[in-house]
């Protein structure tokens, strides 16, 4: 990202909705916008090799494994605005596990980007089997888009849930099961 050109970008914004980018409070904000989507972006330069790291280790582990309540902010790919909740990520090693971390960054990868909720459960589930090599894994996420809430159709209390089941988990009800009630486990 051209931190310049974005900067220059939202300076014109800024004159467009009314505003003045040379009063005060407004001098150093294309700059910090621009910093701020570097961050919100930032899975389009990340490198998934480098950030598992190899962090795959031997297990006799053939049971099934969860890591719950994974923080998620994305930014919705039609009107730029953040949606928000939480990820349950589950999965059946095969002679492998991963490391915990890189489940949630795993989750970042993916969520720094333009994204709909959709498009972002099936791509963790997918890349969480290819690299656990797991015979299944369930993704389930549940959000709330702040384009429905503060524009548009304005409902503040709704949530969107998705979820993506591959291989075990798709094709055994019990498995499925035994995923969703651990998730939703009061701690
Ligand atoms: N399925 C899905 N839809 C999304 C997601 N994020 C935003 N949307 C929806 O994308 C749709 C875009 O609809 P349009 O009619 O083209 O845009 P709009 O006029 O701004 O729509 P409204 O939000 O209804 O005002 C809206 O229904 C949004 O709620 C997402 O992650 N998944
Ligand atoms: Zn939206």
């Amino acid at each position: 990202m051209n931190k310049e050109r974005v900067s220059q970008l939202i300076k014109e914004l800024l004159i467009e909705i009314g505003e003045d980018p040379h009063r005060e409070g407004l001098l150093k904000t294309p700059e910090r916008v621009a910093e701020a989507y570097r961050f919100l972006t930032s899975g389009y330069s990340m490198d998934l090799k480098e950030i598992i790291n190899d962090a795959v280790f031997e297990s006799e582990a053939n049971n099934m494994i969860v890591c719950k309540d994974i923080e998620v902010y994305s930014l919705c790919e039609h009107h730029m605005l953040p949606f928000f909740g939480v990820c349950h990520i589950g999965y059946i090693a095969k002679n492998k596990v991963l490391g915990v971390s890189k489940l949630a960054r795993i989750v970042d990868f993916y969520s720094r980007r333009l994204q709909i909720q959709e498009r972002l459960t099936a791509e963790i589930a997918r890349t969480v089997k290819d690299e656990s090599g797991a015979e299944g894994v369930g993704v389930v996420m549940e959000c709330r888009h702040m384009c429905m809430m503060m524009r548009g159709v304005q409902k503040q209390n709704s949530s969107m849930l998705t979820s993506t089941v591959l291989g075990s988990f798709h094709s055994s009800v019990a498995t499925r099961e035994e995923f969703m009630s651990l998730i939703s486990r009061q701690k």
